[in-house]
């Protein structure tokens, strides 16, 4: 059963440029879909137009489904109740989604009053949770925080509480770890892989990075030029792709990396 269909997405610009044209893939409640290309290819464009958060001027057709509910259609209101709520986002940058004027557990907090009702104390107490749930040291200093009192990790561990406090169906993670350093990405991605397993969250994971997609994501859905390129599996990339494009991701990671022939995760 689908959680998240996008059917025949298409956005223009004011001026009629084509961004993206025609996208198709559907994610299953409780599935990992890796959303991958390389820089330009419409991946981000593809997490805003769900989240109904397109720059000012383009416009979005076709349709996004969650729960069968079209988004592109609901209106504003409902939507921002949607967003958060059901569909939450880990972006790539974890200083921008954060505001530097609030501390940690006032923002993790702030949702939790808002869509689920909490009283303040409530709310402190779940955020504590969900603090302990991303695995970040020293809870209660780390509430009492400001962002620029944590490091770069503890902040994307940080903003992934903040995501997974309306329990969200899906959560969408546009290259959640680009701007981490190397053991920081890893363990960040053990988290990740962690904690949507343990709360049945589906997971859009976008990143151009195959190797990457490949430790998370079960579904691929490779895009280029604003289109899809193909939608597959890692199992059956890693044992060899059907498109010529794919193949050339997956040769240039090899170069790289050690990503295994053959065998997925
Ligand atoms: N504000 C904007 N106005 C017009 N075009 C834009 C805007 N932002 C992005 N684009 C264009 O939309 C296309 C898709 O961009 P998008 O950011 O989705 O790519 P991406 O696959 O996420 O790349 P990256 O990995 O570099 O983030 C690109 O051709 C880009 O130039």
């Amino acid at each position: 059963m689908s959680v998240l269909e996008v059917r025949d997405l298409t956005v223009r610009t004011a001026s009629g440029a084509t961004i993206l044209d025609g996208v198709s893939w559907s994610l299953d409640a409780g599935g990992r879909l890796g959303l991958i290309g390389e820089s330009g290819s419409g991946k981000s464009m593809t997490a805003l137009a769900i989240l109904g958060l397109l720059p000012e001027g383009m416009r979005a057709t076709g349709s996004v489904l969650l729960d069968g509910t079209d988004l592109l259609t609901l209106p504003a209101r409902e939507l921002r109740r949607v967003r958060g709520a059901q569909v939450a986002m880990v972006f790539q940058e974890p200083l921008t989604a954060l505001d530097p004027l609030m501390t940690i557990g006032r923002q993790i907090a702030g949702p939790l009053r808002l869509h689920r009702g909490m009283g303040r104390s409530e709310a402190r107490a779940e955020a504590r949770r969900l603090c302990e749930l991303v695995a970040l040291p020293d809870v209660e200093r780390v509430l009492d925080s400001f962002p620029w009192q944590l490091s770069g990790g503890q902040r994307q561990r940080a903003n992934l509480a903040m995501a997974l406090a309306c329990r969200p169906r899906v959560l969408l993670a546009d290259e959640p770890t680009t701007a981490l350093d190397v053991t920081v990405q890893a363990e960040i991605l053990d988290l990740l892989a962690d904690v949507v397993e343990r709360t049945g969250t589906a997971l859009v994971f976008v990143s151009h990075d195959l190797p990457v997609v490949a430790q998370l994501a079960e579904d691929l859905v490779v895009m280029r030029d604003g289109a899809v390129v193909e939608s597959t599996t890692v199992r059956a990339v890693l044992g060899g792709a059907r498109e010529a494009y794919t193949q050339e991701l997956l040769d240039s990671a090899r170069a790289v990396t050690r990503l295994p022939e053959g065998t997925a995760r």
